[in-house]
């Protein structure tokens, strides 16, 4: 982390004067809580708006659109230190791209991961097989808590529901597909799922997003959304779960796969067995083959 350029919040001042009286009250209760710094970890498909959902949160043009690796992105305001780590898109030519992983998995060494915030556009209208393949390659990497720590966040808020949809039904129907793959390939029992429930978040990263008579950027139900989305990731970096810290252990140990690993003795064991016993079987047809049975 010798090379880390914390820079001070500058985009903060960027936002209308309502959202900044907003953002300061959130940190004010993170500073009660004794968060002094957040790491937030970025991601989703290519092309979803990772890096436009970092840019609305600093404030700033930080990140540009398309990197091949990931990039942090560091804030200072008051003593509170936001970090926000944008990563390449987990797909290539239609697969899970475990090279994406990879590059990820390296470049979080050492980091703790505080809130994950897991990007897809809201304007999609289908959700298949390669979204369980993401969510089961995460949840290989980082393990199930990872989804304690995260938030559904979805772009391209401003939109017309297609069939004359009401707005708030369409939405949900899109979350809860979404979260249901979430709890799919990540393989979490239902109960205990619906028990620490996953947020969906609504974003509109573009600049034609509507704004309310503050100046505030705002949905299409007229809710102000960045103060929202920090809100909302405020409320799951202080809710008690653990926060994921990547460690050499977890890298090499690909998390949620340790149940698997803990039964590979058991398995070596039961394979010697099953061969003595098998010598055992022919030794004694050998001896009744001398003996001329
Ligand atoms: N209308 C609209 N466009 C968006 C929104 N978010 C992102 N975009 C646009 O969608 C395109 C992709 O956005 P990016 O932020 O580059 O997406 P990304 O997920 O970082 O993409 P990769 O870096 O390729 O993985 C860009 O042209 C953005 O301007 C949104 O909320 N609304």
């Amino acid at each position: 982390m010798g090379s880390l350029l914390i820079r001070e919040w500058t985009g903060f001042q960027q936002f209308p004067s309502a959202t900044q009286n907003k953002l300061i009250e959130l940190l004010a209760k993170l500073k009660q809580e004794n968060v002094n710094t957040l790491t937030i970890l970025v991601m989703g498909k290519g092309g979803v708006g990772k890096s436009s959902t970092v840019n609305s949160l600093i404030g700033e043009r930080a990140v540009t659109s398309e990197a091949l690796r990931p990039v942090m992105v560091s804030r200072t305001k008051g003593g509170f230190t936001l970090n926000i780590i944008d990563t390449p898109g987990l797909v290539e030519a239609g697969y899970v791209s475990y090279q994406a992983l990879e590059l990820i998995k390296g470049f979080l060494l050492n980091k703790t991961i505080d809130v994950l915030l897991y990007v897809d556009r809201l304007d999609a209208y289908r959700v298949d097989d390669l979204d369980k393949q993401i969510i089961k390659a995460i949840t290989g990497t980082f393990g199930k808590q990872i989804w304690r720590r995260s938030l559904l966040v979805l772009t391209h808020a401003q939109l017309c529901p297609p069939d004359e949809l009401n707005y708030d039904v369409y939405c949900s129907k899109r979350s809860e597909a979404l979260l249901k793959t979430i709890r799919l390939g990540a393989r979490i029992r239902k109960q205990e799922f619906e028990d620490f429930a996953i947020p969906a978040v609504l974003v509109e990263n573009s600049g034609r997003c509507n704004k309310n008579e503050n100046d505030e950027k705002i949905l299409p139900n007229g809710e102000a959304w960045i103060p929202n989305l920090v809100k909302i990731i405020t409320d799951v970096a202080t809710n008690k779960s653990k926060a994921v810290v990547v460690d050499k252990k977890l890298i090499d140990g690909s998390g949620s796969d340790d149940k698997g690993k803990l039964l590979i003795p058991a398995i070596l064991g039961l394979q010697w067995l099953v061969l003595k016993w098998i010598e055992r079987a022919i030794k004694i047809d050998i001896a009744r083959e001398k003996r001329g049975f």
